[in-house]
């Protein structure tokens, strides 16, 4: 009998788990700070760009007891949950209050495209609006932005010209800008250089944070669970 369908596991919630591990926050406002990583598995989108086509299908179920025990081992007050898309498991919502519950700093990273109306109001929710060439900007919710605080932010990954357009335009008369922590522009690593994106916002007074992967700065941009 297998992880998923065993006895003893159907009996607690619990959550189908890509990864875990200890790395350095290489995004968000927490960018440069130690973090621990729980990577749920499964994406009901396909960014044309995704780094993380690895965790839409590969994974393990843990009791959310497990999952629990093993980043208390690793000994780290700041908690991302991400994916693949975390809030496509029915108890994402659970583990998010679990872990405020145990004291964490707790983030979301999440595409947007799943109400995030139902998360813990302790945790920093990571949306990330999806640009045109992505591929898949019919499915951000825009009742996601009309939900966010102080403790929130937003991001665009943009790829294009027309991607930053967009995204500068959306956000110049948008009443959540002024709510929330942070709104970041970033590019997509490879494609766009932090220059051509920096040229642009300053061009154009855009005030948003410019944003990169600073992990994939720290090693191998191809490697797993950093
Ligand atoms: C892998 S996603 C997982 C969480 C959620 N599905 C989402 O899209 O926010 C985590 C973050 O990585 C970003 N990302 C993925 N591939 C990227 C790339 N090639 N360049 C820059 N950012 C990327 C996504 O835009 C997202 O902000
Ligand atoms: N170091 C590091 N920081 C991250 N911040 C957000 C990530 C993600 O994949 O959601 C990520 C990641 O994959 N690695
Ligand atoms: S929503 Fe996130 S995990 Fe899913 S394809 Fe897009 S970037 Fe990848
Ligand atoms: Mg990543």
């Amino acid at each position: 009998m297998d992880e998923l369908s065993s006895p003893s596991s159907r009996r607690e919630p619990g959550v189908v788990v890509n990864e875990i591990f200890h790395s350095i926050q290489g995004e968000s406002s927490f960018a440069g700070e130690p973090c621990v990583f729980i990577r749920l598995t499964g994406c009901d989108l396909r960014c044309r760009w995704c780094d993380t086509q690895y965790a839409f299908f590969e994974g393990k179920r843990m009791s959310l007891t497990q999952l629990l025990s093993a980043v208390e081992g690793l000994g780290c007050g700041l908690v991302e949950v991400t994916g693949g898309e975390p809030l496509l498991q029915k108890h994402t919502p659970l583990l998010l209050r679990q872990l405020c519950d145990g004291g964490y700093t707790v983030l979301l990273e999440t595409s947007g495209a799943h109400s995030i109306a139902e998360v813990d109001p302790r945790v920093h929710r990571i949306v990330d609006c999806k640009c045109p060439s992505s591929g898949e900007s019919s499915r951000n919710l825009p009742a996601n932005l009309e939900l966010l605080g102080l403790r929130d932010e937003v991001k665009f990954v943009i790829g294009t010209e027309l991607d930053y357009e967009w995204a500068r335009d959306l956000i110049r008369h948008a009443p959540w800008v002024k709510s929330v922590r942070a709104v970041h522009f970033s590019p997509v690593q490879g494609e766009l250089s932090l220059e051509t994106l920096a040229g642009w916002l300053l061009r154009d007074r855009v005030p948003v944070r410019l944003g990169f992967q600073l992990h994939k700065w720290i090693w191998d941009p191809d490697r797993r669970g950093v």
